[in-house]
């Protein structure tokens, strides 16, 4: 075991960041503002520990996000500890981490559904099993008509947060069945609690005793929550550390009570732990998901008995200059300090439509370029609010040949809806092949199946689930693009809905008919886009950005001298991006992807009331957000704001 302390190759450790490096407390705290080194500080003390002797198996590493899993790993490489020891090192989301252990338990098998869409149906049978035994309080319930997109959507945004709170779990006194008083007292509504009772109890864990059918998003911490607030022994489980050394967690503040279970649990279960915890309370953007900065702050000590909480300081950021710290600062009600060596430049642009805000973004991206050069384009960031905001984004990157990469949403030009509007002109124009690349052509034949229920018929297969047929069939398209046509008719169109399949068949029609100018057009009033995405997603918001999507592409295509000139540029303009390097794309995401991560220029976009904050969000996680997205940039901040309609949160800034 060697006694030298850690040094870090790329930076010079201040002494706060060495106090916290090298403290023998068992417990520490640290809260701090944005860019004053949380995760950096967090990686200096998984090194020390590495430094002294302790083995990266006895060492865990927990986040809210997966990004942040990335960049605690990024700064653990930056710090210069060899990558093949980080490499071995445990760091997860919680999420992933409960997913492992539960696995541990339950062995494989447990179906993973991740979109509101996959869980549609389960939510239906729900709701069905409920209207089929209303038990004695069916005056009270108010069930929602079939086919009520926006119930699925409620439901599922109102289970997040009761399994984030675990409120039910919590709520112990009360056995038996809901009623409408014990809602009442829940300030929580009698018919939802009821859904969300056969949902869990029936649907989710109705089959197999030991194990649910199947996880929804975040599921897995609740899970595994439940079985530890229930007392069940996860010690002994595979996958669950028993002689941990070293813990740490980032983004503290995004706790919610699920995972802070699963946390002191992990302490009770590893008494010889060193536990090290940072965040910061002006980054909470998942109070939907009962996120709650107490978990940070008295919770942990209250619960950890045998613990005692030392909290420690980062005082400055080292992100970015005193300018914008004291614009953070001045936001966020609190002292900032900055303690970088670097100046921040803060700029403020004003439009007065979308076009003129995309095209302040594209000069300033071609301005980045020439001064940069294109190896430096994955440090200039736009981060937006709103995914489909990227729409008149990407046309504009594309038309200019800048090269992009999205995080934290896919490109609108790999969302279903336009993967469908891809196929079925691929279909029109037979020409599936010139989609060079294989992954797209899976998403294209996987949109058929999402939207158009294609269900594949194979009397000589009488034995073969229809998910692994319908697999086989799609591997089938992919691999030979030439039979994409015989697919189309055979398997699409023969098995849809009759209402469907003329909308399918009048848009493929249209597409080799309708004269260049207004192809685009009659081809998408023949599809009907609104009525197939209303049929296929479940949140409002989604359907509405569907027809965002299609509207972008109406727009990129004008101009264009027929479908096939089109299908042809998109292709092409996807092969060229996918050649270019990491390294020369600037980057498009959403700010809640980037939390925790740094560019040297950040835009920050449609500045805009009712945009952010965006109405009917909430009012923290809102504020927040705008935090997160200003505190990203090292070196030049720029924020676009509409002329007449300003965000709030500039006149805050001052
Ligand atoms: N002692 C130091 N000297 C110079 N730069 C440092 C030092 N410590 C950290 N940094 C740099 O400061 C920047 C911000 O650090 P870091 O990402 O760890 O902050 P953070 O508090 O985790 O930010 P956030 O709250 O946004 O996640 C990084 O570029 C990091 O390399």
């Amino acid at each position: 075991m060697s006694t030298a302390r850690f040094l870090p190759k790329s930076l010079q450790p201040t002494d706060e960041q060495l106090a916290i490096q090298t403290a023998t407390a068992n417990t520490l705290v640290v809260e701090a503002n944005a860019g004053a080194a949380k995760t950096t500080t967090l990686a200096l003390r998984i090194a020390e520990s590495w430094q002294r002797g302790i083995a990266p198996d006895r060492m865990l590493g927990l986040t809210y996000t997966e990004p942040a899993v990335q960049a605690l790993r990024a700064a653990l490489k930056k710090l210069g500890m060899p990558a093949p020891v980080v490499q071995r090192l445990r760091i997860e989301t919680f999420e992933a981490f409960c997913a492992n252990v539960l696995r541990g338990l339950e062995g494989p098998g447990v179906l993973q559904l991740e979109s509101a869409e996959a869980l549609k149906p389960q939510v239906w049978e729900a709701i069905l099993g409920v209207e089929e035994h209303p038990g004695p309080h069916r005056d009270a319930l108010q069930l929602p008509a079939r086919g009520d997109h926006g119930a699925v959507e409620a439901f599922l945004r109102e289970s997040l947060q009761l399994k984030g709170t675990m409120q039910l779990a919590l709520d112990e006194e009360h056995e038996g069945p809901m009623t409408p008083e014990r809602a009442l007292a829940l300030d929580r509504d009698y018919t939802l609690l009821r859904i969300y009772a056969q949902y869990e109890n029936v649907v989710r864990r109705g089959g197999h005793p030991d194990r649910p059918v199947f996880r929804g998003p975040f599921d897995a911490t609740y899970d595994l929550a439940r079985l530890i607030h229930a007392g069940e022994p996860v010690e002994g489980t595979p996958g669950w550390p028993t002689e941990l050394r070293v813990l740490v967690v980032d983004e503290m503040h995004d706790l919610n009570q699920a995972m802070f279970f699963v946390l002191c649990e992990l302490l009770d279960t590893n008494r010889a732990c060193y536990f090290c915890g940072a965040g910061d309370h002006d980054q909470v953007i998942h109070q939907v998901a009962g996120a709650d900065v107490r978990f940070m702050q008295d919770e942990l000590a209250l619960r950890t008995h045998h613990r005692s909480v030392t909290r420690l300081p980062l005082s400055a950021s080292f992100r970015f200059g005193s300018a914008l710290a004291s614009k953070a600062g001045r936001f966020a009600r609190k002292r900032y300090a900055s303690a970088s060596a670097h100046e921040t430049r803060v700029r403020l642009g004003h439009y007065d439509d979308a076009d003129e805000c995309v095209e302040q973004v594209l000069q300033a991206a071609t301005e980045w370029r020439e001064s940069e050069g294109e190896r430096r384009m994955s440090e200039f960031a736009v981060l937006l609010r709103h995914p489909h905001q990227s729409v008149l984004l990407e046309n504009k990157l594309l038309e200019a040949d800048l090269a992009y990469a999205t995080r934290g949403f896919e490109s609108y030009l790999l969302r279903p809806e336009i993967l469908l509007v891809r196929g079925l002109l691929a279909v029109a124009t037979d020409n599936f092949a010139s989609i060079d690349s294989p992954d797209t052509r899976k998403r294209i034949v996987e949109a058929f199946v999402f939207f158009c229920d294609v269900r594949i018929v194979a009397d000589d297969q009488p034995e073969q689930s229809q998910d692994r047929l319908v697999q086989e069939a799609v591997n089938a398209v992919v691999e030979d693009p030439g039979i994409l046509r015989l697919f189309f008719e055979n398997q699409v169109l023969k098995n849809a809905d009759p209402y469907v399949r003329r909308r399918l068949s009048a848009a493929v029609e249209a597409a080799r008919k309708a004269p260049a100018d207004t192809l685009l057009q009659d081809f998408l009033q023949a599809l009907d886009i609104p009525a197939l995405a209303a049929s296929v997603f479940v949140e409002q918001p989604r359907r509405r950005e569907a027809l965002g999507h299609v509207e972008g592409l109406t727009r990129l295509a004008a101009g264009h001298r027929s479908a096939a000139a089109f299908f042809q540029m998109l292709n092409q303009s996807e092969l060229r991006q996918q050649q270019r390097k990491a390294s020369e794309h600037l980057v498009l995401g959403s700010i809640e992807a980037a939390k925790g991560l740094e560019y040297d220029q950040v835009l920050l976009p449609w500045l805009e009331r009712g945009l952010l904050p965006a109405t009917g969000a909430a009012e923290r996680d809102e504020a927040n957000l705008f935090y997160v997205g200003m505190t990203r940039a090292r070196r030049c901040l720029t924020l676009l704001a509409h002329r007449e309609r300003p965000s709030p949160y500039l006149a805050q800034l001052k």
